[in-house]
């Protein structure tokens, strides 16, 4: 299978459980929850996306024709290093277009694997750290992994519900649009009144990196 990568980094993960560590990114183009045209923005069950996932046109970004050529990308782009390859596979949705195949040619390149994503799609289970951001109004299947991250605030998200899956570590991540500001405050909130959460900020956005 050929892959739609709208853009491909090596930077910190920002977020989550892994903040600080050294990865390269693969953004996957296209999400089945929005269309990232701004026009659906109001109508898609994901409204709150940071992300331009449209295109394969950014940095790194193309058409791969197979799994070694997007593994092969990957390896340049970390470096001769050998040391703790870490790649994170993102979106969009990540989970439209992984495969076996790129899993075992990452794997082949000596990577560990993450994913993040929305959960609407079962994740390959090759993967070795599976993130689950859940989105209000979206069935999630994936209901077990490595790390629970959960923007907020989110209307409609049932907190309850989701304590109730079977994640490793629970993350609460305030949501970034005009209200900012509030919805730190309120993730701030969240994790004091919520023993067994953990406040995840950002980083990437505070410190200038992509
Ligand atoms: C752009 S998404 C791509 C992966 C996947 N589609 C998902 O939603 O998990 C990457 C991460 O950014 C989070 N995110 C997206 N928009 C955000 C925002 N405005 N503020 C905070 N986090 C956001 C998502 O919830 C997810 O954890
Ligand atoms: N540095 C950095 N960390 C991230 N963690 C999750 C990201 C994402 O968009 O999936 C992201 C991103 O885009 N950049
Ligand atoms: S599910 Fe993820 S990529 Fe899709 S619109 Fe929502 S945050 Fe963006
Ligand atoms: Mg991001």
């Amino acid at each position: 299978m050929s892959y739609a990568v709208k853009e491909l980094f090596l930077t910190l993960q920002g977020e989550g459980f892994h903040a600080g560590r050294r990865a390269v990114f693969v953004r996957f183009a296209g999400c089945n929850l929005w269309t990232g045209r701004e026009q659906d923005r109001a109508t898609a069950v994901c409204k709150f996306c940071d992300t331009d996932f449209v295109g394969i046109d950014g940095d790194g970004g193309g058409r791969f024709a197979d799994a070694t050529a997007l593994a092969s990308a990957v390896s340049f782009a970390w470096g001769p290093s050998t040391a703790a390859r870490f790649v994170v596979l993102t979106g969009g949705e990540p989970m439209l277009q992984i495969d076996d195949a790129l899993v075992d040619a990452l794997h082949a390149a000596g990577f560990e694997i993450a994913i993040e994503t929305n959960g609407t799609i079962a994740v390959h289970p090759g993967i070795d750290w599976v993130c689950v951001s859940p989105k209000a109004g979206s069935v999630v299947v994936q209901r077990a992994g490595d790390e629970l991250k959960l923007v907020w605030p989110q209307a409609g998200s049932d907190v309850g519900e989701i304590e109730r899956w079977d994640f490793r570590h629970f993350l609460i991540q305030p949501m970034d649009d005009l209200a900012a500001d509030e919805n730190r405050a309120a993730a701030v909130a969240f994790a004091m009144t919520r023993p067994g959460w953990r406040l995840s900020l950002q980083t990437h956005k505070l410190l200038g990196l992509r």
